[in-house]
């Protein structure tokens, strides 16, 4: 296969950010994968829909201003028609970049489920359909022989889970615990140098770090999806987010931040997955004041950072990127690369239409 064609479901930061990665680094990506990357359909709420199965012009489309739609080009239509480009566009791979609802992950567990069913790839950043409906979108994938890939769902363009899964396999993981929110662990630090809750939200949102509503990432909602993810990804478990207990940081005050100081502590959202002796898997999610002997205390930023522990080889640490539109977008060139890799291998179809 020396093309994918893919459907750009969602047309915000991450999704925008793999448009020009692919405008920018096309040549040089062909010439280290061994693949061509072509954009041939695209939807969003504000631009509505385009198809183009000859290839949308990229530079056009990112340039497009606040206020202007598709409708005005060829294949373009004002209506974000999601189930009809995803059933009917001829693309190889569908990208599904719409916003993480933490309730049900709706619209996108549909978009995803309509594209396995028409036997496209799909690759999603979106926590909702892997963390609400994983176990049925992967069964479906199996059915209709297509890959269904969400490495950007936890800790963005840090590939954390095909990490714990491939080089971790046999090592006897038992629990996962780290600062899995970029933007709360930007916000606790702006609150440290002494800005409000409110301004420091605002700049997250600014650096594209935050979700549609940051409600879910100062709540911790975010981080409770991404609990379940790695539970039942990487602990064999069957969480539902209600499992999960879950604190977010705005029980933390500008006067805890700085009590936390005077002691040398600093204020993390910690994630945690955990199995028990008798085989059951818990999670939580809560703010905690670690000591500067803490691993994670050093954590800063939009930087993720997560403690594997293990039975053979104690406790592994990674840290990188956990939020920001390019590294997401990372997040789907590997989930592309992981399908190229599958299709290669002769597991896959390039795609099933
Ligand atoms: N940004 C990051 O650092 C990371 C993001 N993610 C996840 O990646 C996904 C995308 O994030 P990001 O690009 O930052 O989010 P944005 O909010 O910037 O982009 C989402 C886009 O999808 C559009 N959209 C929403 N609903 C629909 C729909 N039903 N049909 C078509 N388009 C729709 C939005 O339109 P409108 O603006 O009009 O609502 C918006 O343009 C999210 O699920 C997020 O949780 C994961 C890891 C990191
Ligand atoms: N809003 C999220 C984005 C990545 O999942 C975060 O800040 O971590």
């Amino acid at each position: 296969m020396d093309r994918y064609d893919l459907a750009l479901i969602g047309f915000g930061g991450v999704n925008r950010a793999l448009a020009e990665l692919i405008r920018d680094r096309g040549e040089r990506l062909r010439s280290e994968l061994g693949f061509d990357l072509r954009i041939v359909a695209i939807t969003d709420l504000r631009l509505g829909s385009l198809m183009q199965a000859d290839g949308i012009d990229v530079a056009q489309v990112l340039a497009m201003r606040a206020g202007e739609s598709f409708a005005g080009l060829v294949g373009g239509d004002a209506e974000a028609r999601n189930e009809y480009v995803i059933r009917n566009s001829t693309a190889d791979i569908v990208v599904e970049a719409t916003f993480t609802n933490p309730l049900d992950g709706q619209p996108a567990v549909s978009h995803v489920t309509w594209a396995l069913e028409s036997g496209k790839h799909v690759t999603t950043t979106n926590k909702g359909p892997i963390a609400l409906a994983g176990a049925g979108l992967k069964s479906l994938a199996a059915e209709y022989g297509v890959r269904f890939e969400y490495e950007g769902s936890v800790l963005s363009g840090t590939p954390i889970l095909r990490f714990a899964k491939q080089q971790l396999a046999g090592a006897g993981l038992t629990a996962v615990e780290g600062i899995l929110n970029g933007t709360s662990n930007y916000v606790l630090g702006r609150m440290e140098a002494g800005l409000s809750l409110a301004d420091a939200v605002a700049e997250a949102q600014g650096l594209g770090y935050a979700e549609a509503d940051p409600t879910a990432d100062i709540e911790g909602s975010d981080v409770q999806l991404k609990v379940v993810i790695l539970a039942n990804e990487l602990l064999g478990a069957n969480l539902t987010t209600a499992d999960v207990e879950r604190v977010g940081i705005s029980v933390v005050s500008a006067e805890d931040i700085v009590a936390a100081a005077t002691q040398g502590k600093r204020w993390k959202l910690i994630g945690s997955a955990r199995r028990l002796p008798d085989g059951t898997v818990t999670g939580r999610v809560a703010p905690v004041a670690v000591a500067a002997d803490h691993p994670l205390q050093g954590i800063s930023g939009a930087t993720n950072a997560v403690k594997f522990e293990t039975e053979l080889l104690g406790d592994v640490t990674v840290s990188g990127p956990g939020a920001g539109r390019v590294e997401t977008a990372y997040a789907l060139l590997s989930d592309i690369i992981a399908i190229d890799s599958s299709v290669r291998s002769g597991l896959v179809a390039t795609s099933a239409v």
